[in-house]
């Protein structure tokens, strides 16, 4: 490589997890006068830390070096430079890099397309917190034509949520337009160790893939909308199978001596097959391709305001969570219902206030998905405060034995009266139920006391739940008629009335 040629950090993850542009170095980059106004091809790596992504993208910078000649892998003692990488167990490669030198490549059609080279932070180290995985991730799929998604000896159900989930943050940010938000996306499986199922190389990979990403009619639900969700946020999907490298390569600094032959051979596959200038593919934002210059633009947009629209949402949920806890907290005592949703209301206006307020790039339109989902969050766990606030309710515990005392109550006093009037046989049968709803009573209060036989107190609890219940349910069907005979004693305006007089007003 060229002296000067070296990956450049263009997205940094500070250390209070926010996100910073390299503006400068970005533009440096795909400004240079012989590339700004060509199409560009971005082609990046993603997927979990400690994964060898670094390790293949130099491979591919060699390739792009040497792409003239056949022996582009070069001297088998040649140390492998470029992107940093190394062995160990911690992380290496942080935010978003980019090598310095964007490539200058002829399609088989003639024209000259412009080749960048984008290495990402893997996902899940220790020091990352989801979102921030999940930012890198969505951004490089957003910016990337093709986007080879890096991950270990097999294809397991949750890489698939993990893709989803990071797609989901980059699809909420897009337009909707009935295109496929993304273009390539290219399953690399490292390490595996089954030929004698699939072969090595693309086309096993293809058969593997489509196995894994079948839908069938009998799959759960969960694992159909995944795959759907996959299938329906790229227009390319692919898969190359590539054999383990040798342990020699964990333990010694890189050269191709050490790499195992296997893993050489489908190197040199998967290099050009990635690369060649008949399988790059354009980027395109809403189906039109785009030049580096354009793609300076989209990245500036999408980064600072992918960021700063996350971060906003964060901030605006955790005030609405603070303040609500206040309100109705765990130490705080039971709340009037409709004072609970006076409140709620209230702060979460606030909470779209602070989402509103915070300076955002990308505009109104951009924001709009966002506050969508903000507002989304919020209800849900409104919904949680107000059952929680319900549990609170000292007479929603009650409920079993006030219906129960209610009964034994009636129970006496009819005993009372119908054994005074001399009916024995009812007497005998209200004096019976009053002994089944004490023992009823008294098996409930020991449930609750050592929490045994609990479903036989869910039955108790619901029986005495229906009979509360209808007892409201009359109650209120009398007050209901009381209201219709007052009407009727003073008929007033009606709502009806009231409500056309309304609309004639408006008109
Ligand atoms: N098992 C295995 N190890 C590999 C492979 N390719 C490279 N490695 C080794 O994996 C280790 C990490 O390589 P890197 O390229 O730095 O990994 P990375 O994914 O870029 O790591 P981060 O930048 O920390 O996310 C090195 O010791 C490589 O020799 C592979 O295909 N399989
Ligand atoms: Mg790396």
């Amino acid at each position: 490589p060229d002296d000067r040629a070296r990956p450049i950090q263009v997205l940094l993850v500070k250390d209070d997890h926010t996100f910073e542009l390299d503006e400068a170095a970005l533009s440096r980059i795909l400004l240079a006068e012989d590339v700004r106004d060509r199409e560009v091809v971005a082609i990046s790596v993603a997927g979990a830390f400690r994964k060898g992504k670094s390790f293949l993208m130099d491979f591919m910078l060699r390739y792009m070096y040497n792409h003239a000649s056949d022996s582009w892998l070069g001297d088998a003692d040649e140390p492998l430079t470029g992107f940093s990488w190394r062995g160990g167990s911690e992380r290496e490669t942080t935010g978003i890099q980019i090598w310095s030198e964007v490539f200058l490549v002829d399609k088989p059609d003639g024209r000259k397309v412009a080749v960048l080279l984008m290495d990402t932070q893997g996902t899940f180290d220790s020091q990352s917190t989801l979102r921030d995985s999940a930012t890198v991730f969505a951004l490089s799929t957003m910016i990337s034509s093709m986007q080879v998604y890096n991950i270990s000896q097999n294809v397991q159900e949750d890489d698939l949520q993990h893709l989803q989930l990071f797609t989901e943050y980059g699809r909420l940010a897009m337009e909707e337009t009935f295109l496929k938000p993304f273009q390539s996306m290219i399953f690399l499986v490292r390490d595996w160790s089954f030929p004698y199922e699939f072969p090595y190389g693309q086309e096993g990979g293809m058969k593997f893939l489509e196995k894994r990403l079948k839908i069938s009619e009998n799959q759960h639900e969960e694992l159909q909308n995944v795959r759907k969700h996959i299938h329906s946020c790229f227009t390319n999907i692919s898969c190359f199978l590539m054999p383990h490298p040798g342990l020699k390569v964990m333990l010694l600094p890189g050269r191709l001596q050490e790499i195992d032959g296997e893993f050489i051979n489908n190197l040199k596959v998967l290099v050009p097959w990635l690369l060649s200038p008949r399988n790059i593919d354009v980027k395109e934002i809403n189906g039109s391709k785009i030049t580096c210059r354009g793609l300076l633009e989209y990245f500036k947009v999408r980064a600072t305001a992918e960021a700063n629209n996350l971060a906003a949402v964060a901030a605006a949920k955790d005030l609405y969570n603070k303040k609500m806890e206040e309100v109705c907290g765990g130490d705080r005592p039971f709340l009037a219902p409709s004072e609970l949703q006076t409140r709620h209301s209230a702060i979460r206006e606030e909470a779209l206030q602070v989402f509103r307020g915070v300076k955002k790039m990308g505009g109104e339109e951009f924001s709009r998905r966002y506050l969508q989902q903000l507002e989304g969050e919020i209800d849900e766990v409104f919904v949680q405060y107000i059952k929680h606030n319900d549990s609170k309710n000292i007479f929603h515990a009650a409920r079993t034995p006030a219906t129960l005392f209610v009964v034994i109550f009636v129970m006496y006093v009819a005993a009372g009266i119908t054994g005074f009037v001399g009916v024995d046989i009812i007497a005998s049968l209200c004096n019976m139920i009053l002994g089944l709803a004490l023992i009823t009573l008294c098996t409930w209060a020991y449930i609750r006391y050592s929490g045994e036989y609990r479903e036989l107190g869910a039955v108790i609890d619901q029986v005495a739940g229906a009979l509360w219940d209808q007892a409201l349910y009359k109650l209120y069907n009398v007050a209901a008629n009381h209201r219709h005979l007052y009407h009727h004693a003073f008929p007033g305006p009606q709502v009806d009335d009231v409500a056309e007089e309304q609309d004639k007003k408006k008109d």
